[in-house]
């Protein structure tokens, strides 16, 4: 049988990790009689779908993206809708996709689900034509994402840090959602549209949320006041964000959220500045992955 053609792309930035001997460490537990391996690294932001787009067009079997949520995002928008799968090997600071698929952050076992070759398919969602495939969100959520891609610490550590320093200032934005036809007007906090249920690090911001059911959980935060700040946290980590007043969770397929102004959103935690209103869309079944 001809062997598969695997390509890794490593984004040597991500989870504050170099990744120096990757290649090594991998091509030590991947099988050889299964795969011919390349491996390459990331140069720049936007590289790894340059690869992947070459790769793809080279005739590669399968990609694996090596890296976290914005490194999958970059990797999986080249292959929506084609049969070539994603493989993961978690090496984000969240690895949200990657844990609500129960691949391993241990190298060896994550390689070996490469061997054993399983193959699912899950949805994916577009804001305004531009893909996402963990959560998208806007709000103090996009806020945080901005200031996060600038910040030198990676990891929760970072994260939690650039929260506290933003989360008294901010002001809540008032928002019109049509959910399938079903209009809301409120004034939120943030609203994230989850295609899985958690941000990373066991962050559960859609507890209810699944990959594959051809649906995206539109999450509602509300403002709530600054000393629940460790009761929003407590229900992130025990999953019971929508058991909390101040969280609104509804399933929906197409979604046009109208803003105050055009400005920050952010997708699989990458961010970027998009128009005031945003379509939303699940793409059912786009992406396959080796999980
Ligand atoms: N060589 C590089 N130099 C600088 N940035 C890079 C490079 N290669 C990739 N990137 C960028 O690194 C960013 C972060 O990647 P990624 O999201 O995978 O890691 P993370 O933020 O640490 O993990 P997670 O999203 O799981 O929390 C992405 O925006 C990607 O475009």
């Amino acid at each position: 049988m001809a062997k598969k053609r695997i390509q890794f792309l490593i984004n040597p930035i991500s989870g504050g990790r170099k990744k120096k001997g990757f290649e090594q460490s991998a091509r030590k537990f991947l099988n050889a009689h299964l795969y011919e391996a390349e491996f390459k690294v990331t140069e720049h932001a936007q590289h790894a779908s340059d690869l992947a787009r070459k790769a793809i067009k080279e005739g590669v079997d399968l990609l694996v993206a090596v890296g976290g949520d914005g490194t999958i995002n970059e990797i999986a928008k080249e292959l929506l809708h084609t049969a070539i799968p994603l493989a993961i090997i978690p090496e984000g600071s969240g690895n949200g996709l990657a844990r609500y698929l129960q691949i391993s952050s241990d190298l060896s076992t994550a390689i070996n689900k490469i061997n054993a070759g399983h193959v699912s398919t899950i949805d994916s969602g577009l804001v305004n034509g531009k893909a996402f495939f963990n959560v998208a969100g806007m709000g103090f959520d996009a806020l945080i994402s901005n200031r996060f891609a600038e910040n030198l610490t990676r990891g929760p550590v970072g994260y939690l840090k650039i929260v506290l320093q933003e989360i008294s200032r901010y002001r809540p934005q008032s928002y019109t959602l049509n959910i399938d036809g079903k209009i809301l007007n409120r004034e939120a906090f943030m609203i994230s549209i989850a295609n899985s249920p958690q941000y990373g690090n066991n962050a559960y911001i859609a507890p209810g949320a699944t990959a594959d059911d051809g649906l995206l959980d539109v999450c509602i935060i509300k403002q709530f006041p600054l000393l629940q700040f460790p009761v929003m946290i407590y229900h992130l980590f025990s999953r019971t964000a929508h058991q909390s007043e101040y969280v609104e969770i509804i399933k929906g397929k197409h979604i046009v959220i109208e803003r105050e102004t055009a400005g920050p959103v952010h997708l699989d935690g990458e961010p970027l500045e998009l128009d005031r209103k945003l379509t939303i869309d699940v793409l059912p079944s786009s992406l396959k992955v080796v999980c």
